[in-house]
């Protein structure tokens, strides 16, 4: 198993869409969700050629370079390779952990859905997961059909001892109950992107403060109210 690598801090993980977002506004659109906090960002476009999902990827290094955030690429560990990305998520149904480790190295940082469950969890940490994601907890417009979770799936999963995400449905208004059972990063698509790119840094920072007041290891000095 690898050395436990920090995955930056506790906050805002965003994934991109092709459908809310077109090409076009991608980069202007996750660089407002990095300027709103965002601490991790994901590439995850299931439409898109191989060219254009190769050019839009490197955009978006360049992009969360410059902010000194980490980007994922999902499903792809190939392309993950090709642009030199921080990491990969991967599926159940997208690949072996160790296959993904050996061809991305050590540093990379290697993200495992778990939907509902703690074995799968518990799997993924034993073949070198670096964090563990739990959902959907709520109605996803993203992915409606994927396997539903409750909060208390993050409070047992603490004992895992890697961060946790939590995704699926995932708004300003939901997300403090998440951070509260256990999560570490919430993961969003439509509660991030879909009211277009006037609200994506407002929503962003709405977030990030749900972290700053909900999640224990937030650095106190963060905190509303706290002294210098
Ligand atoms: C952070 C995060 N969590 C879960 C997923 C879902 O991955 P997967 O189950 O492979 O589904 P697709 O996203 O590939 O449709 C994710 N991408 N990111
Ligand atoms: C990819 C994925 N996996 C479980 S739910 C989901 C979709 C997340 O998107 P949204 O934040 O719009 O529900
Ligand atoms: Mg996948």
């Amino acid at each position: 198993m690898g050395t436990l690598k920090p995955i930056s801090r506790p906050g805002l993980y965003a994934i991109t869409d092709s459908t809310l977002t077109p090409a076009d506004q991608l980069v202007s659109a996750i660089e407002a969700a990095l300027r709103g906090g965002a601490v991790l960002v994901q590439y995850r476009d299931k439409t898109s050629s191989r060219t254009e999902r190769l050019r839009q990827a490197r955009s978006l290094l360049s992009v969360c370079r410059n902010a000194r955030v980490p980007l994922i690429i999902n499903d792809d560990v190939e392309l993950a390779r090709t642009v030199g990305a921080d990491g990969v998520h991967l599926g159940q149904e997208d690949g072996d952990i160790t296959e993904a480790r050996s061809r991305l190295g050590e540093q990379a940082i290697i993200g495992v859905t778990c939907h509902a469950s703690l074995d799968l969890a518990s799997a993924a940490r034993a073949d070198g997961a670096d964090y563990l994601a739990f959902g959907r907890f709520y109605t996803s417009g993203t992915k409606p059909d994927a396997p539903e979770a409750s909060p208390e799936v993050l409070t047992r999963a603490r004992s895992l001892g890697r961060p946790l995400t939590a995704i699926g449905g995932v708004t300003t208004e939901n997300g403090a109950e998440l951070i509260r059972a256990g999560a570490d990063m919430l993961a969003v698509v439509g509660g991030l992107f879909s009211g277009g790119p006037d609200q994506i840094e407002h929503r962003a920072r709405a977030f990030s403060q749900l972290f700053a007041t909900h999640h224990p290891l937030y650095p106190i000095s963060s905190k509303p109210g706290a002294q210098p």
